[in-house]
């Protein structure tokens, strides 16, 4: 019996502007991706990549089709509901870090945490296991601006990954990392989603996509073919 879906998307479409210049983004996409499953998302540049992950995770209103969390559908939800299921279920490494320069690596880590109601102690401890587990524990206490651009990326996974989140969305998260330290982040997620959370990882590197469990080509806006990962 296959596991319920942890996201589920039925053929979603996302369209910016109408009449002759509308562009499709996405197409009538459909996703399952259940709890223990890594689906990586390939295609040119363009495609549709971000914006499926974008509506993957409620940060983006589809045109047409449903969005489903953990069996909860985001199209019925307001605005303050969508918030409260993102902060407790979703866990975003994006492009763009996002990082509070006047917060430490640990109030930064810490802070979805305690947004979502849990309190002070045990946010602070969950997010030193979340810096040791992308090897940053001893940078807990520094300001963003003092750590290099790969240390930065670490801290934002380890702020995604923090938590009991079970829908992990990645967007190229090993960018700004030299092959070893990237490598170390894949296997943070992959553990991750071996212990029970469902994932997305948007990479162009096959290597990359070699973590999967499975691999989905995206193409104007919609998948084109699906395969199981192969080795690199
Ligand atoms: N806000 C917007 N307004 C108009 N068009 C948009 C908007 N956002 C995205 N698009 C268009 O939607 C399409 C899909 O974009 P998307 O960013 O999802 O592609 P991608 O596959 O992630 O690309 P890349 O690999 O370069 O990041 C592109 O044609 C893009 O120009």
């Amino acid at each position: 019996m296959t596991p319920d879906p942890i996201l589920s998307m039925r053929q979603v479409t996302r369209t910016h502007g109408s009449g002759e210049t509308a562009v499709h983004a996405l197409a009538g996409v459909d996703l399952d991706v259940s709890a223990g499953e890594l689906v990586a998302v390939m295609g040119p540049s363009g495609s549709g990549k971000s914006t499926l992950l974008h509506l993957a995770g409620g940060l983006d209103t589809p045109t047409s089709g449903e969005v489903m969390i953990e069996g909860r559908q985001l199209g019925g939800m307001n605005q303050r509901a969508l918030a409260a299921l993102r902060r407790g279920s979703v866990g975003y490494v994006f492009q763009e870090l996002n990082l509070i320069p006047t917060l430490t690596a640990a109030e930064n880590v810490s802070l979805p945490l305690e947004l979502a109601g849990t309190g002070q102690t045990e946010s602070r401890e969950a997010a030193l296991v979340a810096l040791a587990g992308v090897g940053l524990e001893a940078a807990a206490g520094r300001f963003p601006d003092s750590l290099s651009g790969g240390q930065r990326q670490r801290i934002a996974i380890a702020r995604a990954l923090v938590g009991p989140r079970r829908l992990l969305l990645a967007d190229e998260p090993t960018g700004a990392l030299d092959s070893r330290t990237g490598e170390g982040v894949l296997r943070v997620l992959r553990e991750r989603i071996d212990a029970g959370a469902a994932g997305v990882l948007v990479t162009h590197d096959s290597r990359h996509a070699a973590w999967a469990d499975r691999i989905v080509f995206v193409r104007d806006g919609r998948v084109v073919d699906s395969a199981g990962a192969v080795t690199a």
